[in-house]
C-alpha cells in the first residue's frame, strides 16, 4: 500500500540512524518494522497539539512556583492491564493524591499519569540469565513479552501497533472518566474520608482530612455547587524511548507549524539515554511538547546546562522538567549545585523529584524492591534543599498503582520484605500500591505545610 508520510515523520525516522540511539530494540526484520511505522504515520496521534500547548501552559506555573506536579502511574504498563478497572483504580489513586496535595500547598496541582504510552522500558543489561539460559532482556510490552521463552523475548514490530492501540483505548477512558462525574471533588473526598476510617495507615491523616471537609463545606456554604466541579484536568506521559514509534507519531501543527510528539502530552528523556549527541536529545530538540530529563546521582552541571542549550534554548517556562532521581542518600549533596547553576543560567526549569529510581534494592528473595521509609527520605532531602535554597520543589514523579500490590516495603501498611511474593506482578519495577501512594501523599502534604 501507498502511504503518505508527512515529510517531517519520514526525516525524524532517519535521526535513529544518524545519531547514536542507544536501548533500541534489535529489530529482526527491518521491512516489518517499516510496514508498521508507515503505517502509524497515517494515523491520527493521540494527543492534539494544543492540548500539548495547553500542559507547557500549566508546567509554566510549576516553574514559577504557582502549581505542583504530580506524575505518577506504572513502570511498565501492560498490555494485559489495559482494563477499565485497572485504568480506573490508578486514576483514582492520582485524584485522591492531587486533592491532599491541592488542599496543603493551595496551588493547582498539574496531574500527569505515567499513563497510555509507558510501554518500553531502557534495562541495564541487553540480557537477562536464568539457570543455564540467556535471552534478551524484556523491553517493554511494546517490544517483546515478559515471559522467559525466546519466542517472547524476540522484538516484535506488531507490538508498536498495539502499543498505540492500548493507548488510545486508555486514553479514551481516562478522558471518559475525567469528564464524566468519576473525578468530582467531593467524591474523591469521600474516596479519602474512606482510607481515614478504614485504614490504619490512614489515622494520622484524620485532622488534615477533616480540614478538607470543612474547605467543602465552607464551599456549599457560600452557595458552591462541588458537583460542577466534576472535571479534572489530567494529561498523559511516558518515556520517549521507542524512536522509530515517536517519530512515526510526530505531526505539524497545522495552525502552528510547530512539530509535536503525537504520543502523549509530556515525553521525558530517560536517565540512560540523555547523551548530548544521541538521537535522543536531537528528537526532543525538535518537538514542541513540554519534555523531562531525568538526572541521576551523577548528572554533571555542566551536562545539565549543555542540555538546557539544546532543549530550551529560549529559557521557555513550562517547555523544561528536570527530574532529580538521585537517591536518599544523595539527594542532599548533589542537588544544590544543579539548582544554583541552572539558576545562575537564567533557566526556569521545573525541578521534580523521582524517589523511586534512586532506591532501588533487591529484598533477599531475589525481588526487586523499594522502602518507603527511603522514597520518604529523598522526597524529605529534595523539598529541603528547595527551602534552603529558596526555590520551588516543583513537585514528585513516582511508580504507583490503584491495586493492593505487594512490590514496595513499609509505609502505613508496614509491609514486609516476606510479604513481597504476595502479590508482586510488576513487569519491571516496584510500584507504590494504593496505600503507600495516598500515605506519601499525605506525608508530602505535611511536609509543604511544615516548610
Ligand atoms: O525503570 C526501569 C528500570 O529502572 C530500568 O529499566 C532498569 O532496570 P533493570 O536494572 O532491571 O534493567
Ligand atoms: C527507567 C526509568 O527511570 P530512569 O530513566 O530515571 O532510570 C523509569 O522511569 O522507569
Ligand atoms: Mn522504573
Amino acid at each position: 500500500m501507498e502511504v503518505l508520510l508527512d515529510g517531517k515523520t519520514a526525516e525524524f525516522a532517519e535521526l535513529r540512524r544518524t545519531f547514536p540511539a542507544v536501548q533500541q530494540p534489535d529489530w529482526p526484520d527491518p521491512t516489518a518494522l517499516r510496514d508498521v511505522t508507515d503505517r502509524l504515520a497515517t494515523e491520527a496521534p493521540l494527543v492534539t497539539a494544543g492540548e500539548c500547548a495547553d500542559l507547557r501552559g500549566r508546567m509554566a506555573a510549576v516553574a514559577r512556583g504557582q502549581a505542583i506536579m504530580l506524575q505518577g502511574g506504572d513502570c511498565a504498563e501492560t498490555f494485559a492491564q489495559v482494563t477499565a478497572d485497572s485504568v480506573r483504580r490508578k486514576l483514582k489513586t492520582l485524584l485522591q493524591m492531587a486533592v491532599v496535595l491541592t488542599h496543603a500547598t493551595a496551588l493547582p496541582v498539574v496531574k500527569v499519569g505515567r499513563m497510555a504510552g509507558q510501554y518500553a522500558k531502557p534495562r541495564s543489561s541487553p540480557v537477562e540469565r536464568q539457570g543455564d539460559a540467556t535471552l534478551p532482556s524484556y523491553r517493554g510490552d511494546a517490544v517483546n513479552g515478559l515471559e522467559f521463552t525466546a519466542d517472547a523475548r524476540r522484538p516484535d514490530p506488531a507490538r508498536l501497533r498495539t502499543m498505540y492501540e492500548a493507548s488510545a483505548g486508555t486514553l479514551d477512558l481516562v478522558r471518559s472518566l475525567t469528564t464524566g462525574g468519576f473525578a468530582g471533588l467531593s467524591q474523591v473526598h469521600a474516596w479519602n474520608r474512606g482510607f481515614v476510617a478504614r485504614s490504619r495507615a490512614g489515622e494520622r491523616y484524620e485532622s488534615l482530612a477533616d480540614e478538607i471537609g470543612r474547605s467543602l463545606a465552607f464551599m456549599h456554604a457560600c452557595g458552591i455547587d462541588t458537583r460542577e466541579l466534576g472535571t479534572a484536568e489530567f494529561y498523559v506521559s511516558h518515556e520517549g524511548l521507542l524512536l522509530d514509534y515517536e517519530a512515526a507519531l510526530t505531526r505539524t501543527d497545522p495552525e502552528t507549524g510547530r512539530l509535536y510528539a503525537g504520543s502523549g502530552h509530556l515525553l521525558w528523556i530517560g536517565e540512560r539515554t540523555r547523551q548530548l549527541d544521541g538521537a535522543h536529545v536531537e528528537f526532543f530538540s525538535r518537538i514542541s511538547n513540554p519534555i523531562a530529563v531525568k538526572l541521576g546521582p551523577s548528572a554533571a552541571a555542566d551536562d545539565v546546562l549543555k542540555l538546557i542549550d539544546r532543549l530550551d534554548p529560549q529559557r521557555e517556562p513550562g517547555r523544561l522538567t528536570l527530574v532529580v532521581r538521585a537517591g536518599a542518600e544523595r539527594v542532599r549533596d548533589v542537588l544544590p549545585v544543579l539548582v544554583e547553576k541552572v539558576g545562575a543560567e537564567g533557566a526556569q526549569v521545573c525541578w521534580v523529584s523521582d524517589p523511586m529510581h534512586g532506591n532501588t534494592t533487591t529484598a533477599p528473595s531475589g525481588h526487586k524492591t523499594r522502602r518507603f521509609e527511603t522514597v520518604l527520605d529523598e522526597v524529605r532531602g529534595f523539598v529541603e534543599v528547595h527551602r534552603a535554597l529558596g526555590t520551588h520543589p516543583g513537585g514528585i514523579h513516582v511508580e504507583l498503582t490503584g491495586d493492593d500490590v505487594t512490590e514496595c516495603v513499609g509505609g502505613g501498611n508496614a509491609l514486609l520484605a516476606e510479604d513481597l511474593p504476595v502479590r508482586y506482578e510488576t513487569a519491571c519495577d516496584p510500584r507504590l500500591n494504593h496505600t503507600q501512594s495516598l500515605d506519601l501523599a499525605f506525608r508530602l502534604a505535611e511536609m509543604y505545610r511544615d516548610q
